[in-house]
């Protein structure tokens, strides 16, 4: 985000609106404003100004989810601002965005546009008038960004790669799928065997891309020898689950009619420090408390292993980005901003200070903790070996959750042959169903049409069939080979105005 990125990755989260201003022109004096706010964001990280800039300029570019965060650190800092004013024995810093001790501290360092370039002399109630009007346009920001649905204080944005992301997070490296293979092979050795089962292995699904990904990126696992109908493959123990369960002090609020998880401890892990107790987040999160919780357990993760950057963290640099959504997601005021910040303080992580921990970050690692999480209505949980696992309407492996809705056992449920890719049924409601049906559900899952061997298979018939009908081909396809190509794929698909930008 501090250095300027070629227009042709610009990909706004915000489709544009009857009225938008076209951007094609301003488009590179926009993408340099941006890094350097961003720069002077991390010059001046406690002046609300310079949140509040880059809020309009996100905006602009059509990053709602992000302008709101921006504003919403504006906001946060005018708040603290004002509390203050007044009282004795402090004064405004040297850019004005935070207070210090009024005996012999001056701030020290460059002068640039904002807050400081007023008169060093200004009274109190001059500042308090500044502030709040710096507070005002904070929150019309804030709000002007949510469009109020489905709830007030939620908005919507659709699912997009952020063109400022670091080479080494939209890929993921031989070494993290060196270190994925030690753990399957230790998961596989626990139960007394030596060798590993299975591992995980790039292009599994053939060398054509999906998704916009590269094929290499496509990660699935593969049986390493021979397995029987039957066998145990592992148990993965996720690390990284929430669930909709009650609140602190019995709190009900989030019991979806009194069927929420009855487990009061479920949020936290017995290792966890008493004063990472995540129960709160369920009080305040609502129905998007297993959302929220998860999110806050892998950023607890991330302070517990030492994690510099979170997107480092193996835990969630083994997740599958999604960026074809199409649907706009849901985005809320409370869960995805105030809870996240509140909590990142309580680590003890400077939201202001520290950019590794920016809004945009925390969308990325939410989209991929959405995209590969085991979830039902009541718990969400995130596995980390379990989540490798493509899915396939006839799958060879099954599983099994245990009586604590986190371990998963994993089985073979027919014979394998050495070399075979390992599938599972992510929505077992739909294996009765024909072809049509099962892809638009598994759309849910997936965002594509499922490319697995079941569906490529009745794919051809149907295509073959529908060629014979029309006497030899349609539009020249001959309804051919159809492995690991999407080049059947040519039903028409209903055209949503997303789709046109
Ligand atoms: C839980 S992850 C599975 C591992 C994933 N392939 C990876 O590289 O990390 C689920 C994602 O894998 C891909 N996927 C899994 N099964 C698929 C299938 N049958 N057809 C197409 N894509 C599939 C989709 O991108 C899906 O969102």
């Amino acid at each position: 985000m501090d250095t300027p990125f070629a227009t042709t990755d610009w990909q706004p989260t915000r489709p544009p609106e009857p009225g938008d201003i076209d951007l094609t022109d301003r488009l590179p004096a926009l993408i340099s404003t941006l890094a350097a706010q961003t720069k002077a964001i991390y010059r001046h990280p406690y002046d609300p100004q310079c949140w509040l800039q880059r809020a309009k300029t996100l905006a602009e570019l059509r990053y709602p989810e992000l302008a709101v965060g921006d504003a919403h650190k504006a906001l946060l800092l005018c708040r603290t601002l004002l509390s203050r004013m007044g009282e004795g024995g402090w004064k405004l810093g040297y850019r004005k965005g935070f207070w210090m001790l009024e005996d012999g501290c001056e701030g020290v360092g460059e002068k640039t546009g904002g807050l400081e370039s007023k008169d060093e002399d200004e009274g109190v109630a001059e500042q308090e008038r500044r502030i709040t009007d710096l507070q005002s346009e904070a929150w019309r920001v804030e709000v002007g960004n949510l469009c109020k649905f489905p709830e007030a204080e939620e908005g919507r944005y659709l699912l997009r790669r952020y063109p400022w992301m670091r080479a080494e997070h939209r890929v993921r490296g031989d070494a993290l799928l060196a270190l994925l293979n030690e753990e399957f092979a230790a998961r596989t050795s626990l139960r007394g065997r030596r060798s590993p089962l299975c591992e995980v292995r790039r292009h599994a699904f053939g060398l054509s891309g999906a998704d916009g990904r590269e094929s290499h990126d496509v990660l699935g696992v593969f049986a390493l020898e021979d397995l029987q109908d039957g066998a145990f493959l592992m148990v993965d123990r996720s690390k990284t689950w929430g669930c909709i369960g009650p609140g602190l002090g019995g709190s009900v609020v989030n019991l979806r009619g009194g069927e929420g998880c009855a487990n009061p401890l479920h949020p936290n892990m017995p290792s966890d420090d008493a004063a990472d107790d995540l129960r709160w987040v369920r009080g305040r999160a609502g129905v998007y408390a297993a959302d929220v919780i998860t999110l806050c357990r892998f950023l607890l993760c991330c302070k517990k292993d030492g994690v510099v950057h979170p997107l480092n963290h193996p835990l969630i640099a083994r997740l599958t980005p999604l960026y074809r959504r199409k649907k706009g997601r849901v985005v809320s005021l409370e869960a995805d901003f105030a809870i996240p910040v509140a909590w990142l303080q309580h680590l003890g992580i400077d939201v202001f200070a520290n950019p590794n921990y920016d809004t945009w970050v925390l969308f990325e690692i939410k989209a991929r903790e959405n995209n590969n999480s085991w979830s039902d209505p009541l718990h969400h949980c995130v596995s980390p070996l379990f989540s490798l696992f493509n899915h396939s309407c006839e799958p060879n492996v099954t599983w099994n959750t245990g009586k604590d809705c986190i371990a998963l056992g994993i089985a073979l449920q027919r014979d394998v042959k050495a070399g075979e890719q390992l599938f599972v049924f992510y929505d077992q409601y739909v294996e009765d169903q024909p072809l049509e049906a099962r892809r638009d559900r598994m759309w849910r899952w997936l965002e594509d049409d499922c490319r697995c061997s079941r569906c490529v298979r009745e794919a051809a018939i149907k295509a073959a069939q529908s060629n014979a009908e029309w006497g030899g081909g349609v539009n020249g396809s001959s309804g051919g080979d159809e492995k690991g190509s999407l080049d059947w794929d040519t039903a028409e698909k209903p055209v949503f105005p997303e789709d046109l930008w």
